[in-house]
């Protein structure tokens, strides 16, 4: 077969090689590293990854490229599964109240965070959604990201401006390189007027929501902000069950996030395809997960950003077999950064992970956290060609040296959609 892009002399390949399955235990630490790697590339689908040389039935013409990774670290292409994507306004007026010591939930309580995005997006036309969001896709892209979830759910009961973030995650989907899986998040926040009756909110969601999302085919997944003050373990089950049996949405929860509910239970009882957060999860929750392997989804950015100290034991979900997807949750309130390998050095340097659990989680596991497992995740025969190549010498590198973003190149779908930029002098 042809080769119209060819990626040779790479020092680290990290293949991720293996079972199209989140990787879990043991599994989440191996990465199929090959030294002097090489990456044949067909229009948009790999066609062969090994080592040295290529076997003598991949053709060369003058037409093929030519990349030298010589020096440098190739992985797949990152998956960050969770973010919030399409949203107006930003809340950078919180952080004098966060300083002193005001919570998350307090600030919702009293009617700001998510309330004022919410206000900030139905303010927002569809143009001026999507051009905020497109340079988040832009920056996304620059730090390896080449899928990307998002989520409604700043509309509320303001079912035109759930739409209109869909609309705008369609639209952009269509034009941006980086991929992006919609999820319909219309439980996001009691509306201030359903606060005495948020089951009347729900029975909105369940009976005129949720067939209209699904008639426009807007969503893949349905996810519920399952927390202490905003729906209860009972709205959510009632919620996700309907969204699933009969609608076919693939569930999600927002679960234990500040406080532990059971949302890690009611995760594994559901049959979800991830529980996120989790900063709060409960041992039997971990248990219940790893019977019914539930993808642990940790956003270790958020829980630097709240404050609060307390980050989701994600070594002890390796340890109890839970497989661990890392994700930014890149949102205005409670994680405003797009940036995941400042995320991914937060999950090794506070959770404790591996580099080598660590790209598992934003690689395979995150692309499994959006049942996207056979096609992207890890660089083999037949998959999408999404990878990047860093400037780094070492998968340790990229995690050790944080907070700056060592991208060299991003290929999506076999197209070079991303090169570092050099300084003018
Ligand atoms: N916790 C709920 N939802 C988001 C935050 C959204 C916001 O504060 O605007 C999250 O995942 O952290
Ligand atoms: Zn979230």
């Amino acid at each position: 077969m042809r080769a119209t892009l060819i990626i040779k002399n790479i020092d680290n390949l990290i293949t991720l090689k293996g079972e199209n399955n989140p990787r879990r235990g043991k599994k989440q630490g191996e990465v199929g590293l090959i030294n002097n790697g090489i990456v044949a590339i067909n229009n948009d689908k790999i066609i062969y990854v090994g080592s040295g040389g290529l076997p003598s039935d991949i053709e060369i013409d003058e037409n093929t490229v030519f990349i030298n990774g010589k020096g440098k670290t190739v992985t797949p292409g990152l998956v960050d599964a969770h973010t919030h994507l399409v949203h107006g306004g930003s809340r950078e007026h919180e952080l004098s109240m966060k300083l002193k010591g005001v919570s998350y939930l307090e600030i919702l309580a009293s009617g700001g965070g998510i309330h004022s995005t919410m206000e900030a997006t139905r303010n927002a036309t569809f143009d001026e959604l999507y051009d905020k969001a497109n340079k988040s896709l832009d920056t996304m892209l620059s730090f390896g990201v080449t899928t990307v979830e998002a989520k409604s759910g700043y509309g509320i009961e303001d079912f035109d401006t759930e739409l209109r973030q869909l609309e705008v995650a369609k639209k952009l989907n269509e034009d941006h390189p980086v991929d992006i899986v919609s999820t319909f998040m219309g439980a996001h926040a009691i509306p201030i007027k359903y606060k005495d009756n948020p089951d009347e909110f729900v029975d909105i969601i369940i009976k005129e929501m949720l067939p209209e999302v699904k008639k426009r085919d807007l969503a893949k997944f349905c996810d519920v902000f399952c927390e202490d003050s905003v729906f209860t373990i009972e709205q959510t089950k009632r919620i996700l069950l309907e969204a699933k049996n009969k609608y076919g949405f693939i569930p999600k929860i927002h679960a234990d996030e500040i406080v532990s509910l059971g949302g890690a239970e009611l995760a594994a009882e559901i049959g979800c395809i991830t529980a996120d957060h989790l900063i709060s999860a409960s041992d039997a929750g971990i248990k219940a997960m790893a019977e019914k392997g539930i993808i642990a989804n940790v956003l270790p950015g958020t829980s630097f950003n709240l404050q609060e100290g307390h980050f989701a034991r994600a070594k002890k979900m390796i340890e109890e077999n839970v497989p661990v997807a890392i994700s930014t949750d890149y949102n205005p309130g409670s994680c405003p950064t797009e940036n995941l390998q400042l995320v991914m050095s937060f999950a090794s340097l506070i959770m404790k992970l591996t580099p080598e659990e660590v790209i598992t989680g934003v690689t395979i596991n995150g692309a499994s956290a959006l049942g996207l497992e056979n096609e992207i995740g890890s660089l083999m025969e037949g998959k999408y060609a999404d990878l990047v190549i860093f400037d780094a010498p070492n998968l340790d590198y990229i995690i050790y040296h944080f907070g700056v973003n060592h991208t060299e190149k991003v290929i999506k779908k076999g197209k070079l959609v991303y090169e570092k930029n050099n300084c003018m002098n």
